[in-house]
């Protein structure tokens, strides 16, 4: 295949050599603006129905968002009714101001003032493309005629705005096309709606300059939105805004290197939703600030609420490895993490920074269980198996537990080529420690007999095989006793070499485990077993051990 690499020039790159903006770090929040109802509803295959957009509206109203831009009115009776409804039928609360957008065409403004009569607080976006592509092929103007459709249209705004003064108004404008268009045409064009709009530091205007398509890597961006800042008429009674598409990927950082740059506000949408590859996603955003110790002001408390909420709306699937609210994005299959994040939890101060290896953020933050923080395939290690089985059944595997078991989870694993979930990982616990086999603990006395040698004489009722036997020895205690007795029933060496036990968790608090390390001959068997009674969990565990030689 010929490479047709030279069908693409590169981006021009502004010069700015005394950028401020590397120097910086993101310290507060923006103002967010969702534009979900709107950018995002364009580029939907099935544009949302008035039931579906007020679903998604409240959904934004209850997660924080008090700019939202609900429609594009002109465009279809639809959006007008839902325009209308929100605001007849009170669903706009007083902190939250809708925003509804318009080309420079008369007759939509018209509409676009139709749609919100009677609106406590109104922002009006005025767009038009200004790149030069856009001027030559698709509107056949040169600057001036496109400095004079904005100017037009800003100007046909100021006066229909005049005649409803129970609105409170806000004026936005943006350079459709902004980062492919000359700096100094954005420039004018912007300063030009900008006199005729006449905001003052209390009642400010908004100029959103969108990376309509994304051109050009996110440094580039953030060189053309600190330009603009410094060039703008009446900066401080401007709220620079920015519009960031994700075309090459990199929406996200060209919305934060863009603040550092002097942008005060990001319009985008939930989960990156948008025309193509999509606008620049909200909840990364805001949870990429969460991360950092800064509130972005949007509650993501329940983080898989929104994104079903907003995938049934828009009928699209969030990616299991989204940032943040992905299924998967909390969960290590891969044995080295499942052992780092394991310790990690282990050595968390309930007070003190989150610093769990491979976990940026706690989940439960988002409303997300532990639970599905680890999973076990054949690509985990002992520290998986035994998170599960700590998590799901109350377990603590002691480390030569967690590594003869991992073994047997291992080859499961590798046979089957599948996910082991908790309950077949609780299977092969049982097969492994707690089935039946040659040997079997019947009962043992309660009553403590005196010893030729003054230590204590226990009796065991046992079943060895088909052989019921009743067993009986000193020890200095009952587990040194049994096994005195089953070594000399046996005729071999029987040692314990480690003991473990405790309470099984706190809901199951009758239950004791107990993990016996038995020497048979010299050779380590380990075994353990489950009771409600602690000592007969721990003479239980001997026995899982003997049955496993
Ligand atoms: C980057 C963005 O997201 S911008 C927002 C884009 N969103 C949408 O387009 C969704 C909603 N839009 C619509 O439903 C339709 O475009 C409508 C109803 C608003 C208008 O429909 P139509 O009148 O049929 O016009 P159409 O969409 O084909 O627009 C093309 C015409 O509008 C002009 N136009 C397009 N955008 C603008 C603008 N922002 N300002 C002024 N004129 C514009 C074009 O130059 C073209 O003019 P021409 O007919 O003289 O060649
Ligand atoms: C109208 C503008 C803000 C827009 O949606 C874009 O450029 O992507």
């Amino acid at each position: 295949m010929q490479s047709a690499v030279h069908k693409y020039p590169p981006q021009p790159v502004l010069a700015l050599p005394d950028r401020q903006w590397p120097n910086r770090q993101l310290t507060h929040p923006p103002i967010w603006c969702s534009s979900d109802l709107r950018d995002g509803n364009q580029a939907l295959a099935n544009p949302m129905n008035g039931h579906t957009k007020l679903r998604l509206f409240r959904l934004l109203v209850a997660m924080g968002f008090k700019e939202i831009e609900v429609a594009f009115p002109s465009a279809s009776q639809t959006d007008f009714d839902f325009v209308r409804q929100l605001i007849t039928e009170g669903e706009v609360p007083d902190d939250v101001t809708l925003m509804v957008i318009t080309q420079a065409r008369g007759e939509l403004i018209e509409r676009t003032f139709d749609a919100l009569q009677g609106a406590r607080r109104a922002i009006v976006h005025l767009y038009n493309p200004t790149a030069p592509l856009w001027r030559k092929v698709v509107y056949g103007k040169d600057k001036g005629g496109i400095l004079d459709l904005a100017v037009t249209a800003a100007q046909q705004i100021h006066q229909r705005a005049s005649r409803h003064p129970e609105t409170e108004w806000v004026f936005q404008y943006s350079p459709e096309t902004f980062s492919a268009t000359e700096p100094e045409f954005a420039r004018d064009i912007c300063n030009a709606v900008l006199d005729i709009w006449q905001p003052t530091p209390q009642h400010k205007a908004i100029i959103n300059l969108p990376a309509t398509v994304e051109l050009s890597s996110p440094n580039v961006y953030a060189d053309q939105i600190e330009w603009m800042h410094r060039h703008l008429h009446g900066r401080d009674s401007v709220v620079l805004s920015v519009h960031p598409h994700n075309d090459r990927g990199c929406a996200v950082a060209a919305a934060e290197l863009a603040q550092l740059a002097g942008a005060e506000r990001v319009e985008g949408c939930l989960f990156g939703n948008g025309e193509r590859t999509g606008n620049v996603d909200l909840v990364t955003l805001a949870m990429n600030l969460y991360s950092q110790g800064i509130d972005p002001g949007l509650d993501f408390s329940d983080i898989d609420h929104i994104r079903d909420t907003v995938s049934d709306c828009i009928q699209l699937l969030v990616h299991p490895r989204h940032p943040y609210a992905g299924e998967l994005v909390y969960t290590a299959f891969s044995g080295s993490h499942q052992d780092a994040i394991k310790k990690g939890f282990a050595a968390q101060d309930r007070e003190g920074p989150w610093a769990v290896p491979y976990l940026p953020i706690d989940p439960q933050d988002v409303g997300r269980s532990y639970e599905a923080v680890i999973r076990v395939n054949s690509q985990s290690g002992k520290g998986g198996s035994a998170w599960l089985l700590q998590e799901c059944h109350g377990l603590q595997l002691p480390r030569a537990w967690q590594v003869e078991f991992s073994q047997t989870v291992q080859q499961h694993s590798d046979h089957s080529g599948v996910e082991v979930d908790s309950h077949t990982l609780w299977q092969l616990f049982q097969q492994q420690y707690l089935s039946a086999g040659r040997f079997q603990l019947l009962g043992s006395s309660p009553a403590l007999l005196a010893g030729a040698a003054g230590e204590p004489l226990l009796q065991f009722q046992v079943q060895d095989g088909e052989q019921p036997l009743s067993l009986s020895a000193e020890g200095n205690g009952p587990l040194d006793a049994l096994v005195n007795a089953l070594s000399r029933h046996l005729d071999c060496t029987l040692d314990i070499l480690d003991f473990h036990e405790h309470a099984r968790s706190e809901g199951r608090a009758a239950d004791a485990v107990a993990f016996v390390a038995l020497s048979v001959d010299g050779q380590q068997r380990l075994g353990a077993s489950i009771h409600s009674d602690s000592l007969q969990a721990a003479l239980r565990a001997v026995f899982s051990a003997l049955n496993r030689c």
